[in-house]
């Protein structure tokens, strides 16, 4: 028997993520080639033609697996109904704006965005924050969605992990599918702590830990870590726009594997609602390893972090700590 379509939000459609990610959705990259989905679009109303044209676009393309399309710049309209929020927008920080600035306007968006899926979206409603400051955004939406479970609400670090394997996986000259369990710690920003200390890859002869296959800890401890921290400036640099293909690409592995489940032996990362693991205050969203089963993620616990790792995860924790103050007085 055919599935009932799943309602997928996504806000700031009509951006260059949107662009990337709705294509993804309506061929079943995020929820499955058997799963039907009605795509739920919304932006702001200076890009109302844009966004339809994304429409009529995804009308044009012919997807077997699409059943519907809402394009919309009423939040409330945007939000009704939806089983899934991928929410990517917000507002990119322009010439002459401080930090500040930005995230004042972005935590007012999440502020108001928060509420409309409070009362309109599904009951179990899965929330993905991409835009920045994703951490931040997401708990502010946490804080002003109350009657959404804190275990709904998470922002995208899955962008940092891949690319953490992706460097890896150059570097020892294999397949990135051979290598896991890395792990993004914190901020998805160039706080971020990427770990390779439980990180492993299947070799002929078995799994190995990339630290004995590299054979190079200055390298681990030095450019790989600053590399996928600065990852998201370097493409700024060369594209002149920031990453979206990566992005849109790494939003549908977030929700795939939190819907449908990690693999066996295999962790991922995703920010999430701290409850005080590996002494990372709690009442943040800091990115953990997980594993995913039956829709819920679990924080992998009982993992080793030695004195480098422990400074690392105190760095990030710190700028997230200041990064809620900061927007919480932008609110006041
Ligand atoms: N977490 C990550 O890994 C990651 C990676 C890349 C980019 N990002 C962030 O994702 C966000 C989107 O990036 P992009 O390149 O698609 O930007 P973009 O500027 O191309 O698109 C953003 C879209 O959001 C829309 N928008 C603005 N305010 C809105 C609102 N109140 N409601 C709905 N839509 C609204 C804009 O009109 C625009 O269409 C940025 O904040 C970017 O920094 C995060
Ligand atoms: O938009 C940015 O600042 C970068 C983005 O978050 C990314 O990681 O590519």
């Amino acid at each position: 028997m055919a599935k009932e379509p799943v309602r997928v939000l996504v806000t700031g459609a009509a951006g260059q993520i949107g662009y990337a990610l709705v294509p993804m959705i309506a061929r079943g990259v995020m929820l499955g080639t058997d799963q039907p989905v009605i795509l739920h679009m919304l932006d702001i109303p200076p890009a109302a033609e844009a966004l339809n044209g994304v429409k009529m676009e995804l009308v044009d393309a012919a997807f077997p697996l699409l059943k519907g399309v809402v394009a919309t710049t009423d939040a409330v309209e945007a939000c009704t109904g939806v089983n899934i929020a991928v929410m990517v927008g917000g507002f990119p920080r322009k010439e002459g704006m401080e930090r500040k600035d930005v995230m004042s306007k972005n935590v007012s968006i999440y502020k108001a965005q928060a509420s409309a899926l409070e009362q309109h979206a599904a009951p179990n409603c899965k929330v993905l924050v991409v835009a920045n400051p994703a951490n931040t955004n997401a708990l502010i939406l946490k804080e002003f969605a109350p009657s959404i479970p804190a275990k709904n609400i998470t922002c995208l670090t899955r962008l940092d992990h891949n690319r953490a394997l992706g460097q890896i996986s150059e570097k020892l000259n294999v397949q990135v599918s051979d290598v896991k369990n890395v792990i993004i710690w914190g901020n998805h920003s160039s706080s971020q702590y990427p770990d390779v200390n439980h990180a492993t890859v299947n070799t002929a002869a078995g799994e190995k830990p990339v630290r004995e296959l590299v054979k190079d800890d200055a390298w681990l401890n030095g450019e790989f870590i600053t590399t996928v921290q600065q990852r998201g400036a370097a493409i700024i640099k060369a594209r002149k726009l920031s990453s979206a293909l990566s992005a849109a690409s790494s939003a549908c592995d977030h929700i795939r594997d939190w819907v449908l489940g990690t693999p066996e032996g295999t962790w991922v990362s995703m920010g999430v609602y701290s409850d005080g693991s590996y002494n990372v205050p709690a009442g943040l969203i800091y990115s953990f390893p997980v594993t995913c089963r039956n829709g819920e993620w679990t924080i992998v616990q009982g993992l080793s972090i030695d004195e480098f790792s422990r400074k690392k995860l105190d760095l990030t924790a710190e700028e997230l700590s200041e990064e809620k103050a900061l927007a919480y007085s932008c609110l006041s």
